[in-house]
């Protein structure tokens, strides 16, 4: 079957992938599924002849309706690849072979129903189109009446058609019950339609014309057409569903002006023609010539001729004036209007678009248009035109209106966009008039929860109350409510950034693991990060900000307290107990202090280490603790990484670790031990310790445009932008970015915590396995039975038996080719365990690696 490759993509509706995912050979298989869903004519059929079966949907639907045993014969002119409980072959249904074949099949079986979807080469002039089908479908119902049992059924394809009346008429001659019926799945844009014939007469004798195409479609007259409709309402265009005119196939027609000029139907004229050229031949249209001259042939006219298709009322009137006008200076006599009441006054040429032919021509008439009705429906047409423009712009704001209702549902509305669509509908300037809004915790989770109401209830809203209420609402309420709804919706926006953080899920993970109870991220509340110090949450943050996430909600509190270590998550608490075993003492890299200490440094930028248990640290100002104040009032907007203020607590200390580490010099002296891991912080330690800048100067510089900003009542998606983008720069030395490059390359050259665990834990089973087999070597050697040879067997039989169960053998994995019945879905028969499918193309180019590999060793 031909099928356009013009707009293949479109055609890939639904039922394609659904025939996909069935399994059927093609989306025509839920039109019979359809059909047979309204008549049920499958279910009770015994024997099924399907004509034009290629490539057999039909049949495979057929197949799976029809009680078991049933006959279903399918041809085609394409072949049909075979389909269990089904006989196909390859024939043109209109000879008399394919007849022949299907009687030799059938044998003396009668079908309960015949099916019919052929379709000649589709796409070529419709016409021709329309014409094979309905002659395929007289050939199908040929062959129905010699193969149908009585009160079978036929179900046929058809193409409408000025024929299908005919096709019609001629299946209710033959069949009880005959129904036109469209299934959904067969597209709008498609001319095909299906009939339904059920109880099937069959009739003794039939006079052999009445299956014949040329009897069966012969002409008849049809109705007189509308030209002047076809004219007047141009835009109204039909489509050719009935086709092209009978021997004109071409849909491009243009005649000679001069020939509109003359014409006694110019209306018929221009509604059925593409153009009027004004093209002189050698031997010369006198007439023509002399239109051509015409003033009254203006440019505009020339204009217009050129593609008739493309005019208006108003360019249609425009020709017609100027064809009446044409026809005075040629002389054409005007018919006495004796039909108009018998007045023979010429109506003026502008007024109306009547026309009237050469004296004793048939002339087709247009009303005449007065001025009064041209201006009634001059105001009509721009009234129509006001109200389309007006319900379009409606229709567009509801739309809209909807759309924000569903993204707010699917909370997909970001803050900005929330900004700016806020515009729209709240006024221009709505993001401009958020006002206030109390920032209490408290009052705030209201407010939070207030959205929701206030976003279901704009969900509810229909548009035009929505317009009304509007206009009746005071202006700060709508501030208020747009502002609830910013902030609540910029609450779910960081909750659900949160939740996408793969590291929060595996931390949280982690937790539950742990038993901990998980704690409900309530997003960046004011209130929850002043009263925050509780240690788990902070290390969410630290987390946090190691996701690239950064929490500028909190600025202004406390970022950095630590937590005691065991409850960090270095370790889970069966790995920290498993670890903290005699037996791990001495092994080297497996040191949690350290350990912490690096992915401290990664959060904060600064590795602390404690000197006193309950000391309180600053990363720069190290030994002033009087500076504690100033450092804080500058970390709204300071990079955390520079100034961190860490508690500790005393119930740190008992990671082993801690106290077995060798304390530093600082530690030593009661100072804190810190360690600068970012080039900024390194950048002022050496200005510090180079004396280029003193503490005062440090906190004086923090004294600037970016601290004691004022921001209450800001919204919190703006200070957390701000908190990205708008503040201090330090600035970096070369010096300082180099040492902390070649500090950080030092600490990736580490192995990762993994890494070390997995290794620590075959260290632990290999030191396990040679206690166990000290102690029975001892046993044995204490053994007195035994001779000293036997004890020497035994003991190197324990060592072998020991070093073998180091080892795991791994399980081998069986390699399945995919052919024959291995191709399909499931365990390859006789396969156990572990396999693996390879189909012929991968293991061939694996050899062909191998071979290559081989060849390249030489
Ligand atoms: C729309 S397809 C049929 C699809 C089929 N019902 C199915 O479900 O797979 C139309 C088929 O009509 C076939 N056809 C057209 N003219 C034919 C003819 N004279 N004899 C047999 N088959 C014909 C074409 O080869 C084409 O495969």
């Amino acid at each position: 079957m031909a099928i356009q490759k013009k707009n293949a993509k479109a055609r890939l509706d639904k039922y394609y992938y659904l025939a996909k995912e069935k399994g059927y050979r093609a989306r025509a298989a839920f039109k019979l599924i359809q059909l047979n869903k309204k008549y049920s004519f499958l279910q009770n059929s015994r024997c099924l002849l399907d004509l034009c079966a290629a490539p057999g949907s039909w049949m495979q639907v057929a197949a799976e309706t029809m009680p078991m045993k049933s006959l279903i014969v399918g041809v085609d002119l394409s072949p049909i690849k075979p389909i269990p409980r089904t006989i196909s072959f390859q024939d043109d249904i209109t000879s008399d072979k394919c007849r022949a074949t299907i009687r030799g099949h059938l044998k003396s079986w009668k079908a309960d129903t015949v099916v019919h979807d052929g379709a000649p080469n589709v796409g070529t002039a419709w016409v021709q189109d329309a014409f094979s089908q309905n002659e395929l479908v007289l050939a199908s119902l040929k062959l129905a009446t010699e193969f149908l049992a009585p009160d079978g059924t036929f179900v046929t394809k058809v193409f409408r058609s000025k024929d299908s009346a005919k096709l019609e008429w001629i299946f209710k001659q033959l069949f009880a019950k005959v129904e036109q019926t469209k299934p959904p799945s067969s597209r709008n844009v498609s001319a095909e339609t299906f009939y339904v014939c059920r109880g099937f007469k069959a009739p003794k004798h039939m006079d052999p014309r009445f299956l014949d195409p040329r009897h069966a479609f012969a002409e008849v007259e049809t109705a007189a057409v509308n030209n002047e409709a076809k004219v007047f309402n141009p835009e109204k265009k039909k489509r050719k569903r009935e086709g092209y005119e009978e021997g004109d196939y071409t849909q491009f027609h243009e005649v000679a002006a001069s020939e509109f000029i003359q014409t006694g139907d110019p209306i018929k004229m221009l509604g059925d023609l593409n153009r009027l050229h004004f093209n002189q031949e050698n031997n010369g249209d006198i007439a023509l010539a002399a239109l051509d001259k015409l003033p009254e042939t203006t440019e505009e006219i020339r204009l217009c001729c050129q593609d008739l298709k493309v005019l208006g009322r108003k360019e249609f009137k425009l020709l017609l004036r100027w064809r009446l006008k044409a026809r005075e200076r040629f002389g054409f006599r005007e018919k006495k209007t004796d039909h108009v009441g018998g007045s023979a006054e010429k109506k003026a040429a502008g007024a109306s678009a009547a026309t009237k032919g050469v004296a004793g021509e048939e002339v087709a008439m247009v009303e005449p248009m007065d001025e009064e009705l041209k201006l009634l429906e001059d105001i009509q047409t721009m009234k129509d035109s006001q109200s389309k423009v007006e319900r379009k712009k409606r229709k567009k704001d509801n739309e809209r209106r909807q759309k924000e209702v569903v993204r707010m549902q699917m909370n997909m509305v970001t803050p900005s966009d929330i900004g700016i669509e806020a515009g729209g509908p709240e006024g221009s300037d709505a993001t401009f008039r958020l006002k206030d809004v109390d920032k209490d915790g408290g009052v705030r989770k209201q407010i939070v929860r207030g959205r929701m109401i206030a976003s279901q209830a704009l969900e509810t809203k229909k548009p035009e109350d929505e317009d009304e209420e509007g206009e009746a609402e005071d202006e700060d309420e709508d501030g208020d409510q747009l502002e609830r709804e910013l902030d609540g919706m910029y609450e779910d926006y960081q909750e659900r950034l949160e939740q996408r953080s793969t590291k929060v899920a595996a931390k949280r993970a982690r937790m539950k693991a742990r038993g901990e109870e998980e704690e409900e991220f309530e997003g960046f509340d004011e209130e929850d990060a002043g009263a925050e110090t509780d240690a788990s949450s902070d290390a969410d943050l630290m987390e946090d900000e190691e996701d690239g996430y950064e929490s500028e909600g909190e600025r202004g509190e406390i970022m950095t307290n630590l937590q005691p270590r065991e409850q960090k998550g270095e370790l889970s608490g069966r790995a920290a107990s498993f670890f903290q075993q005699d037996i791990f003492k001495d092994i080297p890299g497996l040191d949690d202090a350290e350990e912490s200490e690096v992915e401290l440094e990664r959060d904060s930028g600064v590795d602390v280490a404690s000197g006193s248990p309950s000391q309180e640290l600053k990363a720069v100002d190290i030994s002033d603790p009087d500076q504690d104040d100033e450092m804080d009032i500058d970390q709204p907007y300071e990079n955390e990484s520079d100034i961190e203020e860490v508690k500790t607590k005393p119930d740190e200390e008992s990671w082993e670790e801690r106290t077995t580490r060798p304390k530093s010099a600082a530690e030593t002296e009661g100072r804190p031990n810190i360690d600068i891991i970012t080039a900024e912080a390194m950048t002022l330690a050496h200005a510090l310790a180079t004396g280029k800048t003193t503490k005062t100067q440090l906190a004086d510089d923090n004294f600037n445009k970016y601290s004691h900003r004022d921001t209450d009542g800001l919204p919190e998606w703006f200070l957390d932008d701000e908190g990205k983008h708008s503040r201090a720069q330090r600035p970096v030395t070369a010096a300082a970015a180099a040492a902390i490059k070649e500090k950080l390359r030092a600490l990736n050259a580490r192995p990762i915590k993994k890494v070390r665990e997995a290794k620590a834990r075959k260290t632990f089973r290999a030191a396990r396995r040679l206690e166990k087999l000290k102690k029975k070597s001892s046993d044995l050697a204490e053994g007195s039975e035994l001779s000293e040879k036997e004890k020497a067997a035994s003991i190197s039989g324990l060592m072998a038996k020991a070093k073998k169960t180091g080892v795991k053998k791994r399980k081998s994995v069986k390699v399945v080719k995919a052919v024959g019945h291995n191709k399909g879905a499931g365990r390859p028969r006789g396969v156990k365990g572990k396999y693996k499918m390879v189909d012929a193309r991968l293991k061939k180019d694996v050899r062909g690696e191998k071979r290559a590999a081989k060849r390249n060793k030489r």
